[in-house]
């Protein structure tokens, strides 16, 4: 496990007489018995000095005290005990302010469940009862919730996220503090709300995070969300199976919102999506509707492909209206061919064997094939392809 091998790299830091802890959520999950993904250490060392211990280092972050180390293969990121907020986006180094003291550094934290320390020998320090939150299975904002929302104002988001990732209860005052701070969420970049919007959707609760996404009017300075109300409450009663993957979640926003293909773009630019994500979330809206009509022919199983099918039926599934996987995936790999280069005629050789012009209709012609193909209607084999296309032409 990840945490074994980085206890070398704390008794180190320790050894050369500084203090060096877990922390984050790598702590969390431990206690929860989640499955971590990257080990945080905070420690009293400042940069400069963690960077004489270890041989392999990288300034990943130095300005806001961050040295990654590099250990067996392994990389660490190790921060020095800070106070101001330097979780905000990391273009403000402005606000970094260094200390020697645990408790300060944890102080400056989101949620009291993310403010627990682990020594190397698994002995955990909790200034700020998290180890009773994450008993409870409560977001709880660490010290004065306004505070910690003004010092990153995407921590609100971080608290509706967690709630469904965890499936936890945002606690009263936490919850009013969020109310009361939405508007702030404008001045947070797009990129990160992204990343907290598609944890909410993929966590083992959506529908208690939505419920406090709405109930707090986050909702309202996310991008294109105001007018989504009644989209996140039809969520919300979907007795959903847990989403796997950030497309299918917003393929299912998508089907919810009756968007077209034009309007999908829309939404998915302002929230800064990749281009092959938002080409993905079109063709599986559309799909979701096709698959609802019973209009899936092998035609659209083919244009589709696996990808886009998997996504669609797995809202599909979601919507009361799936397909049976095995039978999705026996369409699929039943198709003569699955993309057009496996058609046996290409334009070269239609313009080589039948004197064709290159131009709109040797396109047109290349496309009647792949049809028939595809449909069944023509054996792949290049004699009959060419025999029918000559026929076409003449
Ligand atoms: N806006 C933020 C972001 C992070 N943190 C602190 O920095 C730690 C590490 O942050 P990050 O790795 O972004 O998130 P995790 O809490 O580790 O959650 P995840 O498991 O999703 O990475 C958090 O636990 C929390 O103590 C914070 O106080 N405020």
């Amino acid at each position: 496990m990840e945490f074994e091998e980085a206890k070398e790299v704390l008794n180190a830091i320790q050894h050369a007489g500084f203090e060096a802890y877990f922390v984050g959520g790598s702590v969390r999950d431990t206690i929860l018995n989640l499955k971590i993904h990257d080990v945080d250490i905070a420690t009293s060392a400042y940069p400069s000095e963690v960077k004489r211990i270890f041989k392999k280092t990288v300034d990943t972050g130095i300005e806001h005290g961050t040295v990654t180390v590099l250990d067996h293969g392994r990389a660490y990121e190790i921060t020095t005990f800070r106070t101001e907020s330097t979780y905000q986006d990391f273009r403000r180094p402005d606000h970094v302010e260094f200390v020697r003291s645990l408790k300060d550094d944890l102080k400056r934290r989101d949620l009291t469940i993310n403010a627990l320390a682990m020594k190397p020998d698994g002995e955990v320090i909790d200034h700020f009862e998290g180890l009773r939150d994450l008993k409870e299975g409560m977001i709880r904002a660490v010290g004065v919730a306004e505070e910690r929302f003004h010092e990153d104002a995407l921590r609100m988001m971080r608290a509706v996220r967690f709630a469904s990732q965890l499936d936890f209860i945002i606690e009263k005052k936490t919850l009013n503090a969020i109310h009361h701070n939405a508007h702030l969420l404008s001045n947070v970049a797009v990129e990160r709300i992204h990343v907290e919007w598609v944890k909410l959707l993929l966590g083992k609760n959506p529908q208690a995070g939505l419920k406090d996404f709405m109930a707090t009017e986050l909702y309202h300075y996310c991008p294109l969300f105001s007018d989504k109300k009644q989209v996140f409450n039809k969520l919300m009663n979907l007795n959903s199976s847990q989403l796997t993957e950030e497309e299918a979640a917003w393929t299912l926003l998508c089907y919810l919102s009756n968007l077209a293909s034009s309007g999908v773009k829309e939404l998915l630019r302002a929230w800064k999506s990749s281009n092959s994500l938002i080409s993905n979330v079109i063709v599986a809206t559309e799909l979701v509707t096709l698959i609802r009509q019973q209009k899936m022919d092998s035609w659209t199983y083919y244009r589709s492909g696996l990808h886009c099918l998997r996504i669609a039926n797995e809202v599909a599934v979601i919507l009361g209206f799936g397909i049976n996987e095995d039978i999705l995936e026996q369409k699929y790999a039943a198709l003569p061919i699955k993309d057009k280069h496996e058609l046996q005629v290409d334009g070269g050789l239609l313009i080589n064997r039948l004197k064709m012009k290159p131009g709109p209709q040797l396109g047109v012609i290349l496309e009647r094939l792949e049809h028939q193909v595809v449909n069944g209607e023509l054996d792949n084999q290049q004699d009959l392809l060419l025999t029918a296309a000559s026929a076409w032409v003449k």
